[in-house]
């Protein structure tokens, strides 16, 4: 007998489904399978069917999408982005060029403190179609599930516009997104000399944003001239107390210990991680707290310091991969262009960093049982790459490999012109 379905897919060269147990940690990223000759079936938004075409059952689709015998994939997910902001920064780059530091040009005034200058200036609506136009641009990269953190406001009424503004942009964008609460990410000017006031001013908002359910994590910048550790420390444990699952901006620029904090927090995730300490990483490994790696970050603060990814994985700790988008430290919203970077700067092999933009990243924002997976009865959040094979995208650099995108089973981008 047949079954009726929306479309399927094929012929698929290489299928990723990425299905199987996760977080997934150390070596065990390395096992990639990958499925050849390949077909999927959606109905309603959902898979109902992947896998190898020669033992797929007799669909009746309305739709068949040829898929070239290139690469099909999940959705990727994009698990730590500053994507709320107002204006930009690009009268910077000349700063950084001189060599000046990012701490210090934070220390002027600059840096995250003009953005959240901007930010309080700017009204909900325009950002609301700032964040709109980044989300269509991660879109187009194949991403389908996003992480977004406030964090340009430290004040009540701005820290509540960004978190609106991510909760109408879930509303009215067809990818997922999942908000954090960073009221934590800078000292400013009127709380120069008193941060911890700071603190308890952000962490009086606490009750308030779980009420109106405008976040799930809540963060802090834990680095030299922002946050100590035992401000983070303590500022993260209230949010805890509040029911919110934490993350941590830890280790990014000085080793501080943040990666031991967030373990000893039980953090979802620890981010950055770029000089953890070989304490940091094994206690990291024996945890569950995943490590998002963020490495266009220091390609693009020119740092040479790149995140110990390779000492990580072998210790035994889940990896995922992120942009930072943000308009100071990581300006683009091309996550593949991140893969690439993973396997020329971390050392991350092809089959860990697809584990790190997928499966991994789906866990480091909670959620591993919706996105990063194509399983039956998974939402159908899938990529179609222009690629041959899965070697192919972080090998062939700074471009866009994405032919088409489904969100909930609905195509969303799709590069014109028949696949190559
Ligand atoms: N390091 C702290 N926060 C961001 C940068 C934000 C900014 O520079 O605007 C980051 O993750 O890199
Ligand atoms: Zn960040």
């Amino acid at each position: 007998m047949e079954t009726s379905v929306d479309f399927v897919i094929h012929p698929i060269g290489q299928l990723l489904t990425m299905d199987k147990p996760g977080p997934v940690k150390g070596r065990e990223m390395q096992n990639l399978e990958v499925v050849e000759n390949a077909l999927v079936a959606v109905k309603d938004g959902k898979i109902v069917w992947a896998g190898p075409e020669k033992e797929a059952p007799e669909f009746e689709a309305s739709q068949r999408i040829n898929a070239g015998g290139k690469l099909v994939t999940p959705g990727l997910v994009e698990p730590h982005t500053h994507l709320v902001f107002g204006g930009s920064r690009e009268h910077e780059m000349t700063l950084k060029q001189k060599g000046v530091p990012y701490l210090d040009i934070l220390k002027q005034g600059g840096g995250i403190l003009s953005t959240v200058k901007a930010t309080r200036e700017t009204s909900e609506e325009e950002l609301l179609q700032k964040a709109l136009f980044h989300l269509d641009r991660m879109a187009m990269h194949g991403i389908t599930t996003v992480e977004a953190k406030s964090g340009y406001g430290m004040d009540r009424e701005t820290e509540l516009k960004q978190l609106q503004v991510v909760k109408k942009a879930n509303e009215s964008h067809p990818l997922d997104l999942v908000s954090t609460f960073l009221g934590a990410h800078a000292i400013t000017r009127e709380y120069q000399d008193n941060p911890d006031a700071l603190l308890d001013e952000m962490a009086d908002m606490f009750e308030e944003i779980k009420e109106k359910n405008l976040a799930e994590f809540v963060d802090i910048f834990c680095e030299t001239g922002v946050f100590t550790l035992e401000q983070s420390r303590r500022y993260l444990s209230k949010a805890r107390e509040k029911g919110f699952s934490v993350k941590i901006h830890a280790d990014e620029i000085d080793p501080l210990g943040g990666t031991e904090l967030a373990v000893e927090l039980g953090a979802v995730s620890g981010d950055h991680l770029a000089v953890a300490s070989e304490e940091g990483i094994r206690r990291l490994a024996e945890s569950n707290t995943i490590g998002v790696l963020l490495p266009g970050t220091t390609f693009y603060l020119g740092k040479d310091d790149y995140a110990p990814a390779r000492k990580m994985i072998e210790a035994g700790a889940a990896i995922a991969l992120s942009t930072d988008f943000n308009p100071g430290s990581c300006v683009t919203e091309n996550l593949q262009l991140i893969m690439s970077l993973a396997a020329l700067k971390l050392k991350m092999t092809p089959e860990e960093i697809w584990h790190a933009v997928t499966i991994n990243a789906a866990y480091a924002i909670n959620r591993g049982n919706e996105a990063g997976v194509i399983a039956k009865g998974r939402k159908a959040d899938i990529v179609i790459w222009d690629a041959p094979n899965y070697l192919y995208v972080p090998y062939h650099y700074g471009v866009n490999h994405v032919h088409t995108v489904f969100k909930d089973g609905q195509i969303i981008f799709e590069r014109g012109g028949l696949i190559g």
